[in-house]
């Protein structure tokens, strides 16, 4: 089987391939997305839904003369290993190696870059208009999913595109699932005789619906879809997951995203991490607040799983809203929310909260409104790379008047951070990261929340876990010294879990200071100030060093008047690519290392 598909360099040998050795070109290419995600992990269920799509495209489609766009691209495997990668493709995800999406800097036979979803459309309108006004030739073809469909992006592209005299052909990947089971009234249409109707009154002939897994009849549709000189949907029903058991039977995701597993005897074979997420870890304390008060919503834009809120939707399913791939409306709808008095969680990546960008500042931060924002995946992602690094946030942000904006380094100050948000009478935000939680280091444990205060004066706070959730310790002050040595030259100032990186520094220099900031913003201005008296601080922070905490404190040093030596550590001023993220916190000198040697330099002791 692998065969055939070790004679395919390009799709011009998948076009000279009889039919006949299609379908086993169809399982060759399942056998290859399955062997490579099990090695290293992938977006498994959406690439084998696809399959049948893929190859059929490329047969009536001439890429790169012809422009394939995938949205996100998560489920283009297959075209992946059609279009010259298939030797590479167990580098998958890692650093140097293939990109978890499309990108044309990686292959010609990819239009358009993505990784966010439902830009497919509106691309693909505008590259066919760009080509046709240059006076090139060439179809053009946006492939999408139902989840797409569920997102107001898509739509503007649709209206767009059904007003237009331009051949556009939609192929619409129709597989029921979004990562969760898809939500909402266009998803249920699609599956209705409505959806012709749907298509047609929006301007597009309508081909369908296709049996997706049938080359035949997806060939066909396809080349009638290259034949017109209208704006066409071609509507194909596919199975997420389509030959593999394991993730057919996954009846959450349908295997949407796995980590590296083993397929032995006809068994699935996964090692689980044993320790909790911060996701997880939020998750708790956002159940514990909708037990306790009855104001309280949560609100996510299609990622109930990543943001470990399946077990809170089964819990509360009226208070857990899943509002499709959707991330404008999710914001403006917490907006609605929080204007009716409720108390809405908006759960949201912090890759895509960006999408959403002027409703947090129209719909939300103008108005004033105690909407909090959950913001998930803050910081270094790792796989999935330049497209979802949450890296922005804290200095898109940072700007918007009466935002507060807490960034949490263990698990254990979720429960206050959150109880604290909630009993705001303004907006809030908590960024968290992507992984597992880091073991509560004695310096914390030590202490309640508020003793971290040293300022306060505070020894010896209340002890458990529980005792840091009560409200007593609210609201949570400014800035937590890790570590205060009265006189010290030099302070380690950070944001969120890096504080354990400086935990872990200060014990290799017992001179040196450490100030959790707690917030990014409002600035805890005394306790920065304090650590200005030095004459060193070295900012550090996993989000974009330019307009971030590190900016903010520079602007109070420069508006006090006050001028310590500053380093400032972060995410540089590039896209960051896929890798490894701890690989790539140490290559940005975000670890207890990379601070020591900061902090040696700005001393000049780098020889220490
Ligand atoms: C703006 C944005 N929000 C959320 C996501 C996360 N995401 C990636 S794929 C996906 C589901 C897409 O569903 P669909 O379009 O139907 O494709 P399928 O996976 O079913 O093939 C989601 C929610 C994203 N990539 N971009
Ligand atoms: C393609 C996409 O956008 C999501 O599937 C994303 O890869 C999820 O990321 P997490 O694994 O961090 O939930
Ligand atoms: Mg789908």
């Amino acid at each position: 089987m692998a065969d055939v598909l070790s004679g395919v360099a390009s799709p011009a040998d998948v076009r000279a391939l009889p039919e006949d050795a299609l379908p086993g070109l169809c399982e060759a290419l399942r056998e290859a997305i399955i062997t490579t995600c099990g090695r290293v992990g992938g977006h498994l269920g959406a690439s084998l839904g696809a399959v049948e799509v893929v190859v059929a495209l490329h047969r009536v489609f001439h890429t790169p003369q012809d422009a394939l766009l995938f949205d996100v691209g998560h489920q283009a495997y297959a075209h992946k290993l059609l279009t010259g990668r298939r030797d590479r493709m167990h580098t998958l995800r890692q650093a140097d190696g293939i990109a978890p999406f499309l990108d044309p800097r990686e292959s010609h036979h990819d239009a358009l870059a993505a990784g966010h979803a439902c830009t497919a459309i509106s691309a693909a309108l505008g590259l066919l208009a760009g080509r046709r006004q240059l006076g090139h030739s060439g179809h053009v073809v946006a492939v999408v999913g139902d989840g797409a469909l569920t997102g107001g992006l898509s739509f503007e592209g649709l209206n767009n595109a059904g007003g237009s005299p331009l051949p556009l052909v939609v192929v619409l990947n129709d597989n029921q699932m979004s990562i969760s089971a898809n939500v909402g009234a266009i998803p249920a249409l699609l599956r209705t005789r409505n959806a012709r109707a749907f298509f047609e009154s929006l301007g597009f002939t309508y081909l369908g619906p296709v049996d997706g897994h049938d080359l035949g009849a997806l060939t066909r549709a396809l080349r009638e879809a290259k034949a017109s000189s209208r704006p066409v949907v071609v509507h194909a029903l596919t199975k997420k997951g389509r030959g593999f058991p394991p993730a057919e039977a996954d009846e959450q995701t349908r295997g949407h995203a796995m980590g590296p597993y083993e397929w032995r005897d006809g068994k699935l074979v996964r090692s689980r991490g044993g320790r909790p997420t911060y996701s997880e870890a939020f998750a708790q304390v956002l159940g514990d607040a909708l037990e306790r008060d009855p104001r309280v919503v949560a609100v996510t834009p299609a990622m109930l799983e990543g943001s470990a809120l399946t077990g809170l939707k089964a819990r509360f399913p009226d208070r857990v809203h899943d509002v499709g791939i959707a991330e404008q409306h999710a914001v403006t709808f917490c907006a609605g929310l929080a204007a009716a008095g409720a108390k809405p969680v908006c759960v949201i990546y912090s890759t895509f909260l960006q999408r959403a960008y002027d409703q947090v500042v129209h719909d939300v931060c103008l108005p004033g409104l105690p909407v909090v924002f959950a913001v998930d995946r803050a910081g270094l992602v790792g796989a999935d790379g330049a497209t979802h690094q949450g890296a922005y946030d804290v200095s898109f942000l940072r700007p918007l008047p009466g935002l507060t904006q807490w960034a949490p380094v263990v698990g254990e100050d979720l429960g206050p951070m959150l109880a604290t948000a909630l009993q705001a009478s303004g907006p809030s935000v908590l960024r968290f990261p992507r992984g597992t939680l880091p073991d509560l280091p004695p310096e914390l444990a030590r202490d309640g929340t508020e003793a971290h205060d040293a300022r306060a004066g505070a020894e010896g706070g209340k002890s458990s876990t529980a005792s840091r959730l009560t409200p007593a310790a609210l609201p949570m002050p400014g800035a937590r010294w890790l570590k205060r040595v009265p006189g010290s030259r030099l302070t380690l100032v950070t944001l969120g879990p890096l504080g354990l990186s400086a935990l872990e520094a200060v014990r290799s220099e017992p001179d040196w200071s450490a100030l959790d900031a707690r917030r990014a913003w409002p600035l805890d201005e005394a306790a920065l100030l304090e650590a200005a008296a030095g004459g060193h601080v070295v900012v550090a922070e996993e989000g974009t060093v330019r307009g971030g905490l590190g900016s903010a404190v520079l602007e109070l040093y420069a508006a006090s008047g006050v001028s310590p030596r500053v380093t400032l550590l972060g995410m540089p001023d590039v896209f960051l690519p896929h890798g490894d993220a701890r690989v790539q916190r140490t290559q940005l000198g975000l670890d207890a290392a990379g601070l020591l040697r900061a902090g040696r330099a700005l001393l000049g002791e780098e020889n220490r």
